[in-house]
């Protein structure tokens, strides 16, 4: 873990971002190599999407869609046990999100002009459901549910089938609980290639939300226009900010969570306390060795790990706010009258016993969030990602005269002499 003595008058943002860079590696290479799997996908359809993941998921597929039997199957596999806590969590998180839901809304304004917006749900939307390096089965709840409680009629989820050429049945399980049937075992770039153009088999979507590997992030870049995207999801980060009223153990062991996701996931430390930030650190050298994915965590810790000293509460949310981190610890005492500081993070976490998992799992509120320093501008996804709206506009008659005038004066000064006219043909009659 690199160590950064914060300066008495801070750090500017420009500084904070070269030292915590963490780029989604969209560089040019991948561009190329991704664009030519979409094009591959948008020409050759079903048979290019075989052919693709044969290539990179190592299975021969004859039918990529996910029958029913697979599903009934999976749901047998997980067991009463599992399946209870999907539906549990799948409770907790449909019970956030229905908060979220707009209303569509119309009023007077004016005498005889009635003026309002109408919220409609997608109608055909793309879940991308991360399965390389571990199976997500709260992805697809987190992802799809969203989805429901906005009302869209048709979701279509894509993830990677396994080397057995089955999709995990911990992720089949999820799908069952949110009601999703139709799931292709389709993943990586093809995956997006197929939800964004569609094939012989498969529809296009309007929308594809959900985070991936950067094959997936940067088709998502690339299919943006044709369809609408949630965002550019990075490798998962944490941040912490703890003083040495925190358990160094526990605050240790909520860093390796999220560096268990990715070899270029980051993890932050933020304390005014030095001896407090090498406990922590301490622990989590030896706690990472005791943990079964000791590779992963090992590589973004070396890498991405990084603590900043500073003198104050202040100081430390500043840094926060410049970072702009997918989760936020807060572990001070007191610590939700630290809210007003803080202005940019995908989700925060307040208290010793908010621990960033129960938020990745059974909360309620949205795990998928903006990453690299995107919660400066961007929010975790919700149902307003499933919903678009149209405005809607009725004049009456006398309102229609009163205005008329107004409108041409207006299209003839922009030089738009038919849109003058569509009045005065109103006008004249
Ligand atoms: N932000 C969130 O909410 C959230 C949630 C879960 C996971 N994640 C992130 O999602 C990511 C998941 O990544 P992953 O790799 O485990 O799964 P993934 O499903 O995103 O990617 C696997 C697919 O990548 C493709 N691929 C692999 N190597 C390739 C190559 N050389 N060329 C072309 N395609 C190739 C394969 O088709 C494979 O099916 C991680 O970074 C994790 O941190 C984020
Ligand atoms: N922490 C991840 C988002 O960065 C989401 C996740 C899924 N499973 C466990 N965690
Ligand atoms: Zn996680």
């Amino acid at each position: 873990m690199e160590w950064i003595e914060v300066p008495e008058k801070g750090l500017t943002l420009r500084e904070v971002r070269t030292m915590t860079n963490r780029n989604v590696n969209l560089s040019d290479d991948l561009e190329k190599s991704v664009s030519a799997i979409l094009a591959q996908v948008k020409e050759g359809g079903d048979e290019a999407i075989r052919a693709l993941t044969k290539k990179f998921d190592g299975v021969d597929l004859t039918d990529f869609r996910v029958s029913e039997s697979e599903i009934e199957e999976a749901v047998k596999a997980v067991g009463p046990e599992f399946l209870a806590v999907l539906k549990e969590a799948k409770g907790n998180i449909e019970a956030f999100h229905r908060e979220q839901v707009r209303k569509s809304w119309s009023k007077t304004f004016r005498d005889g002009v009635e003026l309002g917006e109408r919220f409609l749900p997608i109608q055909r939307v793309g879940v991308y459901v991360p399965g390389g390096r571990a199976a997500y089965p709260s992805t697809v709840l987190m992802d799809t549910v969203p989805a429901m409680v906005a009302g869209c009629p048709s979701v279509a989820m894509a993830t990677p089938p396994g080397k057995d050429g089955k999709v995990n049945p911990n992720i089949l399980a999820a799908a069952y609980v949110a009601g999703v049937k139709e799931i292709y075992k389709v993943g990586g770039a093809q995956g997006i290639g197929m939800l964004a153009y569609g094939t012989e088999t498969v529809e296009p979507v309007f929308k594809i939300v959900g985070p991936g590997n950067a094959f997936v992030a940067m088709a998502k870049r690339l299919v943006f226009g044709t369809v609408g995207i949630d965002m550019i999801a990075g490798p998962s980060e944490v941040c912490c900010v703890a003083d040495g009223s925190a358990n160094p153990k526990w605050i240790a062991a909520d860093l390796l969570s999220q560096a268990e996701h990715d070899p270029r996931a980051a993890v932050f430390l933020i304390t005014p306390d030095k001896d407090f930030g090498l406990a922590v650190q301490k622990e989590m050298e030896k706690q990472m060795k005791e943990l079964s994915r000791y590779e992963i965590m090992k590589s973004s810790v070396d890498q991405y790990a990084k603590a900043f000293l500073c003198k104050d509460a202040e100081q430390c949310f500043d840094i926060v706010n410049k970072i702009a981190p997918e989760h936020l610890e807060v572990e001070l005492p007191d610590p939700k009258k630290y809210l007003p500081l803080i202005y940019n993070a995908g989700a925060i976490f307040l208290g010793k016993y908010t621990s960033e998992p129960i938020g990745d799992y059974m909360a309620g509120p949205n795990h998928t969030l903006p990453t690299s320093g995107t919660a400066a501008f961007s929010s975790p996804l919700g149902v307003y990602d499933f919903v678009k709206h149209s405005s809607v506009e009725c004049y009456s008659e006398e309102a229609f005269r009163k205005i008329s005038k107004k409108v041409q004066l207006f299209a003839k000064a922009e030089g738009l002499t038919a849109h003058a006219h569509a009045m005065e043909v109103r006008d004249e009659d």
